[in-house]
């Protein structure tokens, strides 16, 4: 009866398997599931402060416990009073922030041939980006037909879009495991073996015109269409309320993954990659930058840590009135 019950499982789970949605593999090493606090969608805040022995000030560590999302938030009355990107057209605030996003690549949207030729001059650069949709892990078992495909003077523009992404990202358990770190808050850990390349995801959170003074978890993202182009205005991810589990990556010196801006298709992406093979049970860590390090000491413990002693603050004045 038991060896019954347990090739039924079996044969449940090979079937889910054969399902192009379905998350390849299972890890050479399992980790259990462990009952852990990011199930809640409820938003509490915990905070920390670590004093040195000698009373000095080390570290602060703030927890948020966010609201989870499985795409960008986005309120577009919140953009009403910023300025439209250069090359944006249609209504003002768009209505998603893919739209807001939107990396406007498709050449046969660009009229005449000659047209299509002068913009290849222009922005060749922006043509030849890589899409990163088949690096996703969501997409291990995609069949062909999801990759990029068409061509255009040898160079491939795709179909992918960042729709199965979303859908991956909300089984992110599958593959990723967010535990408590002492005096880190949570941490983010691997499930999978990971090969340098690989995309562990989206980095999602509230799509804002504005950086907040206060939050640790906002990353720059260009807006409108000029991708990759230094004049393209920026708006800003904020994973501090609203994220998912790419949120929980704390800073090493050593790190082992980048939060980085890229292109799936026609849609910019913030995406959580691997720059360095990750085995099981280590924990994804990204370089916060020495902006960070103002006036905060790094917890890493890593024998080249960059920051082991607070930067300090540059002074400020104040003039009396
Ligand atoms: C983007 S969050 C990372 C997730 C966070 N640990 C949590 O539980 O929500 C950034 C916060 O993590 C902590 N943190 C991450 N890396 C750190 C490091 N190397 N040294 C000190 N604190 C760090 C700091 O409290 C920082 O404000």
């Amino acid at each position: 009866m038991t060896a019954l019950r347990r090739s039924k499982r079996e044969r449940i789970v090979k079937t889910a398997r054969l399902d192009p949605y379905s998350y390849g593999p299972r890890p050479s090493r399992l980790i259990y599931h462990r009952p852990h606090f990011y199930s809640s969608v409820k938003t509490t805040e915990s905070e920390a402060v670590i004093i040195n022995n000698n009373g000095s000030f080390a570290a602060y560590s703030r927890s948020v416990t966010p609201n989870v999302i499985t795409s960008l938030k986005y309120e577009a009355w919140k953009w009403t009073g910023a300025s439209r990107p250069a090359g944006f057209h249609g209504p003002w605030p768009p209505s998603s922030a893919t739209e807001l996003m939107n990396v406007d690549i498709k050449l046969e949207n660009l009229g005449t041939k000659r047209e299509q030729n002068d913009f290849l001059k222009k922005h060749g650069d922006l043509i030849k980006d890589e899409c990163l949709g088949k690096y996703c892990w969501q997409q291990s078992n995609f069949s062909s037909e999801f990759y990029c495909q068409r061509e255009y003077d040898g160079t491939a523009i795709c179909d992918h879009t960042i729709s199965e992404w979303k859908e991956g990202c909300a089984d992110w358990q599958v593959r990723f495991e967010v535990r408590p770190v002492p005096g880190f808050g949570y941490g983010l850990y691997s499930k999978w073996k990971w090969t340098k390349g690989d995309i562990l995801g989206a980095y999602l959170g509230e799509m804002i015109p504005e950086k907040p003074e206060n939050t640790d978890y906002c990353h720059e993202v260009k807006i409108g269409p000029m991708f990759g182009k230094t004049k393209a205005m920026v708006g800003y991810v904020d994973a501090e309320k609203y994220g998912n589990y790419a949120r929980f990556c704390n800073h090493s010196c050593e790190n082992n993954a980048i939060v980085t801006e890229a292109r799936v298709g026609n849609e910019r992406i913030l995406a959580l990659r691997a720059i360095k093979h990750i085995a099981v049970g280590e924990q994804i860590c990204i370089d916060y930058g020495s902006d960070y390090f103002q006036g905060r000491q790094c917890l890493c413990g890593k024998q080249g840590c960059k920051y082991p002693k607070a930067i300090e603050l540059a002074p400020v004045t104040i003039e009396a009135s």
